[in-house]
């Protein structure tokens, strides 16, 4: 019996590719489709960032750059957007909200912060060095850009508008953290309509290495799609060939 293929746009005109997946496979409309490279900022992905001064493990963000740099070049080649979001906030922390928001107390940034007051200002504020991308990921002619303020980036951000302009349905995910802002966007995408892949190797997550395997679960079983880097690359390069 031939397995079903997921097809997220089965409206579509131009040349499309499947993409082998866990439950099923699915059907990459370059069109419709983008890469979210979640938060590939120093603060989660480089040594003396906001995530490697609270005390995770940040040598693992390395592989995953590398591999985020691929996937990039193949979304790219075969025309899919790139969209690099961005975690942080102003650099008088007003929108991380104060002690009326749970993020206020949640929030590792902060409270590493708080406890260290010789690193004030410095974690996750626009204009900072923490904030920015790292080097190796910088966005290229036509990607674009969404800051976001909490972990979730449909949440208080232009995401979800500068998804549906472009008619996007499908969201291919890669970043830092698999089990914190990548799972949150993915899951409020699946409650807006948006078809959500995780490329596991491009991601890495913050925690034990349990929490991983409860992030792949629970997308694989419950809101979306689980992949790989090399068979994203496979399934997108008769598409560069085309473009
Ligand atoms: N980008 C993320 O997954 N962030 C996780 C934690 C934080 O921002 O404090």
């Amino acid at each position: 019996m031939s397995e079903t293929i997921v097809d997220p746009s089965p409206a579509r005109s131009g040349p499309s590719a499947v993409l082998r997946a866990r439950p099923e496979p699915i059907r990459l409309d370059p069109a419709s489709t983008a890469v979210i490279v979640v938060d590939m900022q120093n603060a989660y992905a480089t040594p003396g960032g906001y995530v490697d001064e609270a005390g995770f493990d940040v040598g693992p963000a390395a592989a995953v750059i590398d591999s985020i740099a691929h996937v990039l070049d193949a979304a790219r080649a075969s025309g899919m957007t790139v969209v690099f979001l961005q975690n942080g906030w102003d650099p008088d922390y007003r929108e991380a909200g104060g002690p009326l928001s749970p993020n206020w107390h949640k929030s590792n940034a902060l409270k590493t912060m708080r406890a260290r007051p010789e690193l004030a200002g410095r974690f996750l504020a626009r204009g900072g060095w923490d904030y920015e991308l790292v080097e190796a990921l910088s966005p290229k002619d036509g990607d674009l850009r969404v800051h976001k303020p909490r972990y979730s980036a449909f949440f208080n951000s232009q995401l979800d508008s500068v998804l549906r302009a472009r008619g996007i349905r499908t969201l291919v995910f890669t970043g830092i953290a698999t089990n914190v802002c990548v799972e949150s966007t993915l899951r409020d995408g699946f409650h807006l309509e948006y078809f959500g892949i995780l490329l596991e190797d491009a991601t890495h997550h913050l925690g034990p290495d349990f929490i991983m395997q409860a992030t792949v679960y629970n997308v694989e079983k419950f809101f979306g799609w689980v992949s790989t880097v090399a068979e994203f690359q496979a399934a997108t390069r008769p598409l560069a060939a085309k473009e």
